[in-house]
């Protein structure tokens, strides 16, 4: 079982509900980062928010949720911390994990249903790092060649 951070702006907010709830059926133990309600919000506070949480390692993997999914996952991967992926099916969940060690998977509640969403996150957490080449790879992302 896991410790998830999970963090969405009002567009995703039914959406994030619905997810923490079955997470936590499934007996993983979540840290709800916020939007609480419908009202309208900026994703990039929820963002860094949710990049800082996995981070600092407060949770083990974030689930970050916009409407689109775009915006919320260039805020969480301003974090040098943060791998955020952004998915709308299993196949490239199961991926993120495999070559890219993503820590914080993305959704966009306007794109995908619940059902699909459920079996991106549960591609994302039984999915492990395969290491090898890809350790290479991902270590450069942490030193960014930036000109
Ligand atoms: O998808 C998003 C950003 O990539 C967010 O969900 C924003 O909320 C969206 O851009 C705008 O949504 P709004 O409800 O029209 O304010």
């Amino acid at each position: 079982m896991r410790r998830i951070a999970i963090a969405s702006d009002h567009a995703a907010f039914d959406l994030k509900a619905e997810l923490a709830g079955w997470l936590v059926e499934l007996g993983h133990d979540v840290i709800d980062l916020g939007t609480d309600g419908v009202a309208s919000v900026d994703y990039p506070d929820f963002g860094y928010k949710l990049a800082n949480a996995v981070a600092r390692g407060d949770a083990e993997m974030g689930i970050a949720i916009c409407g689109s999914g775009i915006g919320i996952s260039i805020a969480a991967n301003r974090h040098p911390g943060c791998r955020a992926a952004l998915v709308g099916e299993p196949l490239s969940a199961r991926l993120a994990r495999e070559h890219n060690d993503a820590n914080v998977i993305a959704l966009g509640a306007r794109l995908i249903g619940p059902e699909m969403a459920k079996a991106c996150v549960e591609a994302f957490l039984e999915t492990p790092f395969a290491g090898e080449r890809h350790l290479r790879r991902v270590e450069k992302l942490s030193r960014p060649k930036v000109e």
